[in-house]
């Protein structure tokens, strides 16, 4: 059974259809990508992934569970980065990360945490005060506290310098290597490439594409994923 079934979502905010049915599968064990336009509906369907916004019509299995019925036992068991801003700027790196542990039934130990984060010796510094990349980093140990099954993350590189943007690819790849599946929102093509197994690319509300970014390539006879995703997305307009 995949870990995450989408079939048919729909979504629409008042007269606005955001998602006009959206069907995918993540495997579990896969770096899965989802890739699209703005305003394509990337965030609305991982919303409802998540149980935060209940769908208007369609089906949602994640882990075998409903996201909206089962909310409180899916977030036990999935990680979601948190966007920076929604952590206070004088919480220390280890404080923040004792409290979240403080959240889940069998949390990460957070000295190997922060350890395997590159985080030990930012441990007691304030987060208002690290750099872009180093939140970045605390922003995914945020989502790997729990120990999840799942691990959710959104824009995760974006504003980050090359170096940066690197080593948190390591850092992903690290995570898939401890087993678990990770669904990565990314507007960068270069990203996808390098991390996801698979990936769906949304245009205007609907997926137009699933597969490998080899795949993808191949059958509109481009160089890179980003020819590739230009011409999906602008057939499909
Ligand atoms: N709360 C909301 N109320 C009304 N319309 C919304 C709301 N959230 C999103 N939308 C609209 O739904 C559509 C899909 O938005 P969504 O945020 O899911 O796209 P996205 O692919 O994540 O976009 P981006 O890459 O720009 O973040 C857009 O037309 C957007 O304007």
């Amino acid at each position: 059974m995949p870990l995450i079934e989408v079939t048919d979502l729909r979504k629409s905010y008042g007269s606005r259809v955001a998602v006009h049915g959206v069907s995918f599968t993540v495997e579990r064990g896969e770096i899965f990508g989802i890739l699209g336009t703005n305003g394509a509906g990337k965030t609305t369907t991982v919303e409802c992934l998540q149980g935060l916004r209940r769908a208007d019509g369609g089906t949602i299995s994640v882990l075998g569970l409903d996201p909206v019925a089962d909310r409180a036992a899916l977030t036990r068991r999935v990680g979601v980065q948190l966007q920076e801003s929604r952590l206070p700027a004088k919480l220390r790196v280890r404080e923040a990360l004792e409290l979240f542990a403080s959240f889940y039934p069998d949390p990460a130990d957070v000295d190997v945490l922060l350890d395997r984060l590159g985080l030990r010796e930012h441990a007691c510094r304030s987060f208002g005060k690290l750099s872009g990349g180093q939140k970045q980093r605390v922003s995914v140990a945020l989502a790997l506290v729990g120990q999840p099954e799942l691990a959710i993350l959104d824009e995760l590189t974006t504003g980050l310098d090359p170096h940066a943007r690197r080593e948190t690819w390591e850092l992903v790849e690290g995570i898939r290597a401890t087993g678990v599946t990770v669904l990565l929102v990314t507007h960068f093509m270069d990203e996808a490439e390098r991390l996801c197994d698979r990936v769906a690319i949304f245009d205007a509300g609907r997926v137009v594409a699933t597969g490998t970014p080899g795949g993808l390539r191949q059958s509109v006879n481009a160089s890179t994923l980003d020819d590739a995703f230009v011409s999906l997305t602008r057939s499909a307009r």
